[in-house]
């Protein structure tokens, strides 16, 4: 769902530029193998002039030859009784194997996003197995989860949604991930001071973002497919376009020498900023009242569970043993 929106994005050069031509190559699964054919078959018919090649497969390691960019979304969806811990196998296999076909055939560069689910912990299977790749260079999507937390304040606010800035997403993209209110600003403004209601920022703000996905499923009947492209898209012209001054943009990645104490070896969601050169670099000096810091810490414990979780799929852990009991899925991502 999500890459049938996407592939289009990226064609037609919203993605990489208006002069920017692409080669796409589509890994699907045994399953969706044939409905990939359909993709590629409505791709070319759409006759994008910047779309030089569409390559498809099932084999990560002839798929992801020389890739500069890998959107890793394909992912399974959770069955009925499945616990989270299950899921975590589940999808954390699809990234192991991912992880290592790409430290055998991609650009020695390339940069991943993990979009499927739970994708902060996926993109640590996959850095972990790919040893060879710079651990930086993955990333894991919280770009849907501050786009809600703009459209939220800027409603609030009554602004568009281009007056809110410095929205940052901390932690795990689930229930206790951390939309940052205390450093948004709305017209260069704090958004605590331009808005003047903590109790609203505190009890009605954080919820409506983290559970926005399953209100979305509940109206629906399916999940965020067309919103989660566009943010892909905002993620990585993110990276290819220079931030602006005063601004960040929130990305879960590696926190090794992270500025904010963070636990290392896990991919947390931070504020960062780039010269548009494709890298990025995480952003020091946020304000973090004692309500971020408690808060920070909980997605924290979290995914460090999560690690413990999926020893079995890192090759240096020194850990596997699975204690999540309660589910923090966001309702409906799977
Ligand atoms: N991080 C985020 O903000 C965010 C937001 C929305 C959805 N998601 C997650 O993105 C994922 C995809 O969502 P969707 O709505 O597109 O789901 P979908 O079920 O429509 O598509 C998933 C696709 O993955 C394919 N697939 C399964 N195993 C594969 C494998 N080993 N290799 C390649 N492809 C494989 C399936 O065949 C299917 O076509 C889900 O895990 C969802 O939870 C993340």
């Amino acid at each position: 769902m999500i890459s049938n929106h996407l592939v289009f994005m990226i064609a037609s050069g919203d993605v990489f530029g208006k002069d920017q031509p692409v080669s796409l190559s589509l890994l699907g699964s045994e399953r969706s193998r044939t409905a990939l054919e359909g993709v590629a078959m409505e791709l070319e018919d759409s006759l994008c002039p910047l779309l030089r090649e569409v390559r498809l497969g099932i084999d990560p390691r002839k798929v992801f030859r020389d890739a500069d960019w890998a959107l890793l979304i394909g992912a399974k969806p959770r069955g009925p009784g499945m616990e989270r811990r299950d899921l975590l196998d589940l999808n954390g296999q699809i990234y192991k194997e991912q992880g290592q076909a790409l430290n055998e055939v991609a650009s020695r560069n390339c940069k991943m996003l993990v979009v499927g689910n739970p994708c902060n912990t996926n993109a640590l299977i996959g850095l972990e197995n790919a040893p060879d790749l710079p651990r930086r260079n993955w990333h894991a999507l919280t770009r849907l989860d501050e786009n809600r937390a703009k459209c939220q304040l800027a409603l609030k606010a009554g602004k568009f949604y281009t007056s809110v800035t410095n929205m940052c997403i901390w932690g795990n993209h689930s229930t206790t991930q951390v939309p940052d209110f205390v450093n948004a600003k709305i017209e260069g403004v704090p958004a605590r001071e331009y808005i003047h209601d903590d109790k609203w920022l505190k009890e009605e703000f954080t919820p409506t973002v983290a559970n926005r996905g399953g209100v979305l499923i509940k109206k629906w009947g399916r999940s965020s497919a067309a919103s989660t492209a566009v943010s892909i898209a905002d993620h990585i012209r993110s990276l290819t376009q220079p931030t602006k001054e005063g601004d960040c943009f929130s990305t879960a990645v590696i926190t090794d020498g992270n500025p904010y104490g963070l636990a290392e070896g896990l991919v947390y969601s931070m504020p960062a900023r780039s010269k548009g050169d494709g890298d990025y670099e995480i952003i020091p000096g946020f304000h973090m009242n004692d309500w971020l810091i408690e808060k920070c810490k909980a997605s924290e414990d979290e995914l460090l569970k999560e690690r413990d979780c999926v020893g079995h799929l890192l090759p240096n852990a020194t850990v596997a043993q699975c204690m999540i009991t309660e589910d923090t899925m966001l309702p409906g991502e799977n």
